[in-house]
């Protein structure tokens, strides 16, 4: 059984056994760790297990609450590790947890590989009385991650802000930290739920259609608001533009990327196999340098430091800030998006309608996790004769052909193999969208084609 995806463990109905388990693994890695978590329902269960583990292992403990990862991410500073209790984007009934090291990268796969062989050893040898572990609470952790922000943040301009936070973590700090810098700001979906009542936590076009109809009703009187969405651990965002749009994700990053390399002269750009080659495109007159990882804030973390790169970002609005901290952010990102349309002087219709746009499609077929790996393999195997070219498998399966590409990867969050088509046009887009969840479904032999929004 593998524990670790992506980011971190993510499972329905996280057994509290597994969190106990994990904690009493760390604890013989590290000495002292900080926890949050988010708003889900089993959030205080899961910690309260992990917490015993890591006591019984004789490790020291400090609470923080209920915070946003990019929180947790910048509290680790001060311990030797943290764990963030969340399952970020999923629905409700989902928990996970992820490890950070004190520099505010999340726990690299051989790093979740020691922790792993540990919990599955179960040689689990307790500490004794007089060395059980305890738990202190610090409840200063908002606030000090508000005050660094802030000091790093620098907007003239006074803004009007859609802040929209899904009922979860974010509630706490977005709002207020662009109000902080002088926004207007309109919060919506920002009292804490775990059930996320108002919104499901994944920022996509279904799920912030309220919240886009919103801003477009606001500015039909002038208000000039643009918006700004969180995922439910707000180390995510996407944009809102003043006409209501949700902006795309990949041209977001590709005009975000470009400020940075105006704003800073550093020429390399970190991002992900899954990201549009509009990024290459836009920023090719400057010479910048792009590096595809793996997705997962994990792997663009690790290139950030070995290429020494200020900025990494994936278009699942993951983005890294290397200048401030190695978390991902998407509170700090948000912000940035002030600065961006600040530094170019420019709405973020007008800075958004300039990139050149191509045919992206998204789509997920429903897999188990445990069908992944066959799945892959049988993506693999056949598809190098349908799209007659060796796929590159950097993650997953891509496939490029004349005019677009085709990548398919499992998941590391969620029960889907996803489906990521670009092309120049929408024909060639439709058919390596067909072919690939066509692909897929064979290897799951359901025959039909069965798919949902990504
Ligand atoms: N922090 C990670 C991101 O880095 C990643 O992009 C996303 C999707 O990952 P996957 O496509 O494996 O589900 O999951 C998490 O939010
Ligand atoms: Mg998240």
């Amino acid at each position: 059984m593998k524990l670790f995806g992506t980011s971190g463990i993510r499972m329905k109905n996280l057994d509290p056994e597994i969190a106990y388990k994990v904690g009493f693994a760390l604890s013989k890695k590290v000495n002292n760790v900080v926890i949050g978590r988010d708003t889900r329902t089993t959030g205080k269960l899961i910690e309260s297990a992990l917490i015993a583990g890591l006591l019984n292992g004789g490790s020291e403990v400090v609470t923080i609450g209920m915070v946003p990862t990019p929180v947790l991410g910048f509290s680790a500073r001060e311990y030797d590790a943290g764990v963030m209790i969340t399952a970020s984007h999923n629905p409700p009934e989902y928990n996970g947890i992820k490890i950070f090291n004190n520099d505010g990268t999340a726990y690299r796969p051989s790093q979740e590989e020691e922790i792993e062989n540990i919990v599955f050893s179960n040689g689990f040898k307790r500490a004794s009385w007089d060395c059980v572990g305890d738990v202190w609470e610090d409840k200063r952790a908002l606030k000090k991650y508000m005050d660094f922000i802030l000091k790093n943040v620098n907007i003239e301009t006074k803004f009007n802000v859609v802040v929209d936070c899904c009922n979860a973590s974010g509630s706490l700090v977005s709002p207020y930290l662009f109000t902080d810098v002088g926004c207007h700001v309109i919060s919506v979906n920002a009292h804490v739920d775990g059930r996320f009542i108002g919104r499901m936590p994944e920022p996509n076009e279904k799920n912030l259609k309220n919240t886009m109809a919103m801003i477009k009703g606001l500015n039909n009187k002038d208000g000039n608001y643009i918006g700004i969405a969180h995922d439910g651990d707000a180390d995510r965002m996407i944009a809102i533009d003043e006409k209501g749009r949700m902006t795309d994700f990949d041209k977001l990053l590709a005009a975000f990327s470009r400020y940075i390399v105006e704003k800073t002269g550093k020429k390399i750009i970190i991002t992900t196999v899954d990201a549009s080659m509009v990024i290459d495109e836009y920023l090719e007159d400057l010479n910048v340098k792009v590096i595809r990882t793996k997705v997962g804030d994990v792997a663009v973390s690790e290139a950030m430091q070995k290429y020494n790169a200020l900025f990494g970002g994936e278009p699942s609005g993951t983005w890294i800030h290397g200048d401030i901290h190695l978390t991902p952010d998407g509170i700090l990102s948000g912000l940035r998006i002030l600065e961006m349309m600040e530094f170019y002087g420019k709405k973020l219709y007008e800075i958004m309608d300039e990139i050149p746009s191509y045919i992206n499609l998204r789509e997920k077929v429903s897999c188990e996790d445990e069908k992944k790996k066959k799945v892959m393999e049988y993506v693999i195997e056949k598809g190098e004769s349908l799209f007659k070219t060796t796929p590159e498998t950097v993650d997953g399966a891509r496939f490029n052909v004349e005019g677009g590409w085709v990548l398919i990867r499992p998941s590391g969050t969620e029960p889907y193999v996803r489906v990521r088509v670009e092309a120049k046009d929408n024909k060639t887009a439709k058919e390596l969208l067909e072919k690939g969840i066509k692909l897929v479904n064979e290897g799951l032999k359901l025959g039909s084609v069965q798919y949902e929004y990504w």
